[in-house]
């Protein structure tokens, strides 16, 4: 029988996918379908720390927030991934999933502060851990905030679950030319400005050689794929 080829992963989950065919928010069966292809993963000893995006429920550079400071958009930006994480929290609790919500921002009553040691000890002792309000820092993103917790908690990889299928040529939603990448280098993905990721996540990575698997978190089973290193998304390597 087959085996993960990863250990221990960084699953980066698209804030805007959990609205499902809604036009904003969080949609129920949505986060259902995606926690229970975690569950799967999880299932097979893979430890797994997630970190969530808030694009569902607010964007600081989005036009709600036009005329609005920076940096307080972005703070409710990172708010907003507060409450994915625990919507995915509470989802993960309905079917048995041990999991813990780390917040970059303190906000006590409901989440714990983010302390590397002790998601790492949730991790070892098979508890998925969720970390909230990215990085904590306005003018940054929480693709950002993947590749650096994906480098904290010594990840094998970062994985970018997301709307579309893998790295193109050209973003596929608007362009339906754009031919899909198996693999391509951080190089050249910055090079070309490709933005299915930020640049910043991106030479991040390539700096500290963490490889990083683009796939979609809307094919079914995608996600184990993946995880048994299967031909799925687009891998972006140095
Ligand atoms: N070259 C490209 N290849 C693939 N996708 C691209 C490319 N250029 C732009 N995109 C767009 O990037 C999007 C994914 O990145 P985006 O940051 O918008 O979403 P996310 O990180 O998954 O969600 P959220 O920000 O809500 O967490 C895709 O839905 C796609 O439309
Ligand atoms: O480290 C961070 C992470 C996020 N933000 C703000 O939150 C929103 C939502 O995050 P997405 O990565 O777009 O899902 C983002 O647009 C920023 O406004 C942040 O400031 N710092």
């Amino acid at each position: 029988m087959s085996q993960p080829v990863y250990k221990r992963i960084l699953l980066k989950l698209s804030g805007e996918a959990l609205m499902g065919d809604d036009s904003y928010g969080i949609n129920r069966q949505t986060v259902e379908r995606i926690v229970s292809e975690i569950k799967e993963v999880a299932d097979l000893g893979v430890e797994i720390a997630i970190v969530i995006g808030g694009g569902n429920i607010f964007r600081g550079v989005a036009p709600a927030a036009a005329g609005m400071d920076r940096a307080t958009a972005d703070y409710m930006g990172m708010l907003a991934t507060v409450m994915n994480a625990m919507a995915l929290q509470d989802a993960m609790r309905q079917v048995g999933l041990v999991s813990r919500v780390q917040s970059a921002i303190t906000i006590q009553q409901v989440a714990e502060p983010y302390i590397r040691p002790k998601a790492i000890q949730y991790l070892e002792e098979g508890k998925v851990v969720v970390f909230g309000a990215g990085t904590g820092n306005p003018f940054f993103t929480t693709d950002t905030a993947a590749a650096l917790r994906g480098m904290e908690m010594n990840a094998n990889i970062v994985l970018k679950a997301t709307k579309v299928d893998g790295v193109y040529t050209d973003d596929p939603k608007k362009n339906p030319d754009a031919v899909r990448y198996q693999t391509i280098t951080f190089d050249e993905a910055i090079a070309k400005n490709l933005k299915v990721m930020d640049a910043t996540a991106l030479a991040l990575c390539r700096d500290q050689n963490m490889n990083i698997c683009v796939f979609s978190i809307f094919k079914p089973g995608a996600l184990k794929r993946v995880i048994f290193g299967e031909n799925e998304g687009t891998l972006v390597h140095c």
